[in-house]
């Protein structure tokens, strides 16, 4: 199928001396065409435009997208902010981390970072606590045969992220409904009514915020919660300047929303790759054999390198952040062109993550590239996860839980004499905007 552009828009125009994509709708401006089909369009861009060209994000405007591997570098670069983010969703990331920049930023990460760090997730027992919440899933999957995979790995995920702030298990069916409801406000037109997605989203939003801000309370006067929101509030109370309860609250609701959607589509694509080819799962399931239970330690990751590789390796492919959007405070040096200062940008890591210049072979899987390498993991190993001062935090978490969950599948699936197998097409219905994703409807068969 074609992408889904305005055949009604073909004018070729520059803005700013650089090409604008054509095809873009009134209102929706190529939002269909990113949705549905982003490597597509920016291959496509880059073949017919070159290297620097405009895409419409509807209401946010223009962003200029650069796939020269310069852009990577920007994230570094002192004079490029984050605010945009925050100016493109307010609702749900104004006023945390993501969107700040400079001292602000630093001073709100370093109160939160200590414990995501593979030292405070083992002081914290974040892997016995995640352990048993894995294995009872996967093995509900052996017990029904087949699912839906990304609903499968959306609400595991949840479970996961919600027992890591230490909500307890009876309350949990309220925080899903409240946390669905909160998601609403990704795509919520502005129109704020009773009964529409904002009014709705606004709601749960100051559910969640008014239930966090009494955890913060409780972990204060040390009741006996437990979870990595202590920690985070002892570090908040010992930082130099004093950060107000409202930072704290807003950046743990960050984390519920960065550590969900990402994470849950990686599991799924993971899951979809072992189904379709055999020889992954073979090599897994003698890893999962030979270390005999499911690590929850950062310590025994070590001792998990196939796991580890196809963690690596499923996000090269399938990277769950796909464009990061950004603001040029002065102007600078992209690729071949000078930039002006207030230039909208548009990173994108999904091309950088399958460029031909950062590997051989881009589009094919190949669990050897991780397990052959003898030098360390370097920045541009690791671009799904960005780069510079905003770095994902979540970073050590993710590979824990997702080495965790690999292990849990094959000792859980072979132990039954089953494999994963893929019943229907996951070539289609692929999303790829605000976050990409395998499609809602594949169905993975163990037997
Ligand atoms: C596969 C899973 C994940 C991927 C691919 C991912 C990707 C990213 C990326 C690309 C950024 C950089 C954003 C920017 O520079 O504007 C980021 C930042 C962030 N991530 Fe993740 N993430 C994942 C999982 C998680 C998890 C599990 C958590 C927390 C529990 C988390 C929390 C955050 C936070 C708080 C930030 C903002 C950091 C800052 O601005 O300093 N992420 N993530």
């Amino acid at each position: 199928m074609d992408m889904l552009l305005n055949p009604l828009n073909r004018r070729h125009r520059l803005w700013h001396d650089i090409p604008v994509v054509p095809g873009a709708f009134p209102l929706v401006g190529h939002f269909p065409a990113m949705v549905r089909d982003l490597p597509r369009l920016l291959r496509r861009a880059e073949r017919t435009l070159g290297s620097h060209f405009w895409l419409n994000f509807g209401p946010a405007g223009h962003l200029m997208i650069c796939v020269d591997p310069d852009a990577f570098a920007l994230l570094r670069h002192k004079d490029v902010s984050s605010a945009l983010i925050g100016e493109m969703a307010p609702e749900l990331l104004g006023g945390t981390l993501v969107a700040q920049d400079g001292g602000a930023h630093r001073q709100a990460r370093d109160a939160i970072k200590a414990a995501l760090l593979p030292k405070g997730l083992t002081q914290a027992g974040i892997g016995d606590l995640f352990a048993p919440v894995i294995r009872a899933r996967v093995q509900a999957w052996r017990d029904r045969g087949d699912v839906t995979i990304l609903c499968e790995t959306g609400d595991l995920m949840l479970k996961l992220i919600f027992s890591l702030m230490g909500i307890p298990a009876q309350d949990l069916p309220g925080w899903h409904r409240k946390y669905r409801q909160l998601l609403q406000l990704i795509v919520a037109p502005p129109i704020d009514l009773p009964g529409l997605p904002l009014r709705r989203g606004r709601a749960a939003r100051d559910w969640i915020d008014a239930q966090l801000r009494q955890f913060v309370r409780d972990a204060r006067s040390h009741a006996a919660r437990t979870g990595l929101i202590s920690d985070m509030v002892s570090a908040f109370d010992r930082s130099d300047d004093e950060l107000s309860d409202d930072v704290l609250v807003a950046n743990i609701r960050l984390l519920l929303l960065g550590g969900h959607e990402t994470t849950a589509s990686t599991m799924a694509w993971m899951v979809i790759e072992l189904a379709r080819q055999p020889v992954l799962w073979d090599a897994l399931v003698e890893e999962a054999q030979r270390v005999g239970a499911v690590p929850t330690r950062h310590a025994d990751l070590a001792h998990c390198p196939v796991a580890e590789a196809l963690f690596r390796e499923t996000l090269r492919l399938h990277p769950p952040v796909t464009l990061l959007p950004r603001r040029t405070l002065q102007e600078l040096q992209l690729g071949q062109r000078r930039i002006p200062a207030g230039t909208h940008l548009g990173i994108p890591l999904l091309h950088f993550s399958t460029s031909p210049l950062l590997h051989e072979a881009p589009d094919e899987f190949r669990l050897e590239r991780w397990l052959q390498r003898t030098e360390p993991i370097r920045p541009v190993d690791m671009l799904q996860f960005g780069a510079g001062p905003h770095v994902c935090i979540g970073y050590h978490l993710v590979w824990l839980e997702l080495v965790q969950f690999c292990i849990a599948l094959a000792l859980t699936m072979h132990k039954a004499g089953v494999r994963p197998r893929l019943l229907n097409d996951a070539e289609k219905g692929q999303r790829y905007y605000p976050t990409a994703h395998p499609s809602m409807t594949i169905c993975i068969g163990f037997s």
